[in-house]
């Protein structure tokens, strides 16, 4: 998957600007707060998700412009495409010019990895960040997976409501079943591909993370479900434990008024020899867990399209020790990369693709690496 030209206008910083972008590396550099990572944000928006730094779509558009454009030339599925995304209040998209219902049905034709120091939390935060990172990877390959993500948060929203109204109104109760059933039909899907999807990233990412830290300690992942169910089994299986559990658990859960139990309480234990990365790992150690995760899921990703997905990396490098970087330049060879940093001087080795330098939201100088 490669971008050929992207087209930025009224986008954060970014009043306009126009690209053509190498195959391979491609360096976007700067002074801080010249527009580097909204260059890369606004390339992730391609995949569908929202902004990978938590932005609301309304923080995207420029101040004071009424909306903002984005267009990428872009080759993939072995043939060049043409994709559109508009920020107005919300995103609206196209692909191919055929307007599309919503921006986030663009997964799974445009595939980016993203990997910027807020990706840090991945392992510093608790469980959430956990599963936005599992939940949008599997996005990127079975794009379907997202309604049923949105099913379950809906049934899980009125099972809620239900348990704060149950206080008042105890007749109530015996609508829990409906919902139970709905909510563990949901959740057993979404358990099972999480599950699936861990155990086809974990040997990527065990070996990248052996590659980035000279093979010192060992990574472990594993899914970690708050319900007691058993991941290996079918999902017809697991749906009937998921349901056994909730319904054993309805006591606490109209106490507490919310559902206690369920994939939005699941997390995944990331582990350095068996202890956890979190508690002990160090900021290098943690650093190297995440990147070996988003390069086990370009893994996956490629194993799943059968080509690359576009890597970006916002600012990582430079944190990284050369051998470190040597690595990783190395293992991401064959891939279009993205990648920001402060001084052009930081890929100096490069034998190909072009520096880019941004000042004020705009391309000052375009430089080829030889
Ligand atoms: N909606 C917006 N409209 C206009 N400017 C914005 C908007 N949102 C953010 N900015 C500006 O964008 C700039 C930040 O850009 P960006 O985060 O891309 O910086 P950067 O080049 O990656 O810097 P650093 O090296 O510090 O990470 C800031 O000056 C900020 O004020």
């Amino acid at each position: 998957m490669k971008i050929n030209r992207i087209r930025i206008s009224d986008f954060r910083n970014i009043a306009s600007l126009e690209l053509e972008l190498s195959d391979g590396a491609n360096v976007v550099y700067g002074d801080n707060g010249q527009g580097k990572t909204n260059f890369v944000e606004a390339v992730w928006l391609f995949t569908g998700a929202k902004s990978f730094r938590g932005a609301k779509d309304g923080q995207l558009v420029r101040f004071g412009a009424p909306q903002a454009g984005l267009e990428m030339e872009f080759f993939a599925a072995g043939r060049d495409q043409h994709a559109r995304v508009t920020v107005e209040g919300r995103r609206g998209a196209a692909l191919n010019e055929i307007p599309l219902k919503s921006a986030a049905e663009l997964a799974g034709h445009f595939c980016a990895v993203v990997f910027s120091p807020t990706h840090l939390s991945l392992i510093k935060n608790g469980p959430l960040e956990k599963r936005k990172f599992i939940d949008t990877s599997i996005c990127q390959i079975k794009p379907k997976y997202i309604h049923i993500l949105n099913q379950y948060t809906r049934v899980l929203d009125q099972r809620n409501r239900l348990l704060k109204d149950i206080a008042y109104e105890t007749s109530l109760f015996d609508t829990l079943d409906v919902w139970d059933a709905r909510l563990a039909s949901f959740a057993a899907v979404l358990i099972k591909t999480r599950a699936s999807f861990l155990d086809r990233l974990s040997p990527f990412a065990r070996e990248t993370y052996a590659g980035i830290s000279g093979e010192k300690e060992a990574l472990g992942l594993e899914y970690q479900s708050s319900l007691r169910c058993d991941t290996a089994r079918s999902i017809p299986e697991i749906e009937e434990q998921v349901l056994e559990d909730l319904r054993a658990h309805r006591g606490e859960d109209i106490r507490s008024r919310v559902t206690g139990l369920g994939p939005h309480r699941d997390d995944i234990a990331v582990t350095l020899d068996g202890n956890s990365a979190r508690v002990f790992g160090s900021q290098g150690q943690q650093r190297s867990c995440v990147l070996a995760l988003k390069m086990a899921e370009c893994e996956i990703i490629r194993e799943t399209i059968g080509e690359y997905p576009v890597v970006l990396l916002d600012d990582v490098m430079s944190e990284l020790d050369a051998a470190r970087r040597d690595y990783l330049l190395n293992h991401l060879s064959g891939r279009q990369l993205i990648m920001t940093c402060c001084d052009r001087a930081d890929f100096k080795h490069l034998t190909s693709g072009v520096s880019v330098k941004l000042e004020g939201g705009r391309v000052l100088t375009i430089r080829k690496y030889e």
